[in-house]
């Protein structure tokens, strides 16, 4: 069986990392990639690196022709731009992957306090299905729309649940996330915060006790938990293209060891194929250019400290929604990914 697939945002990083992975999926087609772009761009010149690989123009977004070509679309669109194009798919029985902040956080007025502008799809919000397949492949299989994670919230939430379905092992309101990003994770488009001299060379905090994926993270990690999660999250942007690196605190409210703990993690993630749970200490480097994960957990003064890495671009972002993509359509889900 093959599925025609449709890209929006073609010209960003996310979209270009889309149309690798599904390039060599045995079961997908790309048949549509969509931009602003009036000149209408082949995707070869927008991204050389797909050059000779994928013979497609850029087209602009109309609803009635990508729902006549595509079965499934991944909109690799700003949050705030994609709740449009999403509803206008949805309402042409289109299933519909999207990266953006959009449809992951539930209440609408949660939406509006932490992106400020009102939700403007609170009918297909209340059907999304939050895409972490460690957490919910069979909400995903059956979904029309997936909210694929941010890329943060994917390392803190992976690595943090195995502790939160665990009980009362850690306390739920004194967790907190220490997060660096690589500068990709920022996208494509060019802001002042990654113009080269301001990055290179530099780490910096940002958005310190406000950022947006804090919500997110508390959300899913409640509903892991069954009682009210609260963080403090802290995102940094470092000096490198691609990576996250994650750091958990958590204080442990029952006396255990390392050995205990990582068998707890091991417990959690078995029969998961991008979760690698290791015993030696993770690094960007090491999951670069892959869709796993990689976690571990030491106890330090009483606390489980949790370090957790990934590529944002891929298990943060292009590959968990292939491998949602994979779930929706019944395909093995690791196909293209390993
Ligand atoms: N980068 C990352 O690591 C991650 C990103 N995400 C999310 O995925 C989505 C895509 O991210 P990414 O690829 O990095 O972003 P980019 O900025 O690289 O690309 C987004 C593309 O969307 C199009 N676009 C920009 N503004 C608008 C607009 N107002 N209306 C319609 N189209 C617009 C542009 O394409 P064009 O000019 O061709 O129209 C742009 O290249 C975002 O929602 C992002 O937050 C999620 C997880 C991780
Ligand atoms: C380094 C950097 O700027 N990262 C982005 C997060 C990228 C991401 O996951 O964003 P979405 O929630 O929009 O999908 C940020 O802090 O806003």
């Amino acid at each position: 069986m093959t599925i025609d697939v449709a890209i929006l945002g073609a010209s960003g990083y996310t979209a270009l990392e889309l149309a690798k992975i599904l390039l060599r999926h045995p079961n997908a087609r790309v048949v549509a990639v969509t931009s602003r772009d009036e000149e209408q761009p082949a995707m070869a010149d927008v991204h050389p690196s797909l050059t000779g690989r994928l013979d497609l123009r850029c087209e602009p977004f109309d609803p009635d022709t990508i729902a006549a070509k595509a079965q499934c679309v991944f909109c690799a669109l700003p949050h705030g731009a994609s709740m449009a194009a999403v509803r206008d798919l949805l309402a042409r029985g289109v299933r519909v992957i999207d990266l953006s902040a959009d449809y992951r956080l539930r209440d609408p007025n949660v939406y509006a306090e932490w992106y400020g502008a009102s939700h403007a799809d609170t009918e297909n919000l209340e059907h999304a299905v939050y895409g972490l397949p460690e957490l919910w492949a069979d909400e995903i299989s059956k979904a029309r729309l997936i909210a694929n994670p941010g890329c943060y919230p994917t390392s803190a939430i992976l690595g943090l649940a195995p502790l939160l379905a665990a009980g009362d092992l850690i306390d739920p309101k004194g967790i907190i996330v220490d997060s660096k990003s690589g500068v990709t994770g920022a996208g494509r488009t060019p802001k002042l915060m990654t113009h080269f001299p301001e990055c290179n060379e530099n780490v910096e905090a940002y958005n310190v006790g406000w950022h947006r994926h804090t919500p997110e993270i508390e959300q899913i990690l409640s509903d892991v938990s069954g009682t009210g999660v609260e963080v403090i999250f802290t995102p940094h942007l470092i000096p490198m293209d691609r990576g996250i690196f994650t750091t958990s605190y958590a204080p442990l409210q029952r006396t255990v060891d390392e050995k205990q703990l990582l068998e707890i993690f091991r417990d959690f993630y078995r029969g998961k194929p991008f979760v690698r749970v290791i015993e030696h200490l993770p690094a960007t480097k090491d999951t670069v250019g892959s869709n796993f994960l990689d976690v571990t957990v030491r106890v330090v003064r009483q606390r489980a400290v949790v370090m957790s890495c990934e590529d944002n671009l891929l298990k943060g972002a292009s590959g968990a929604a292939v491998q949602n993509f994979n779930l929706m359509f019944g395909f093995p889900e690791t196909t293209a990914l390993l």
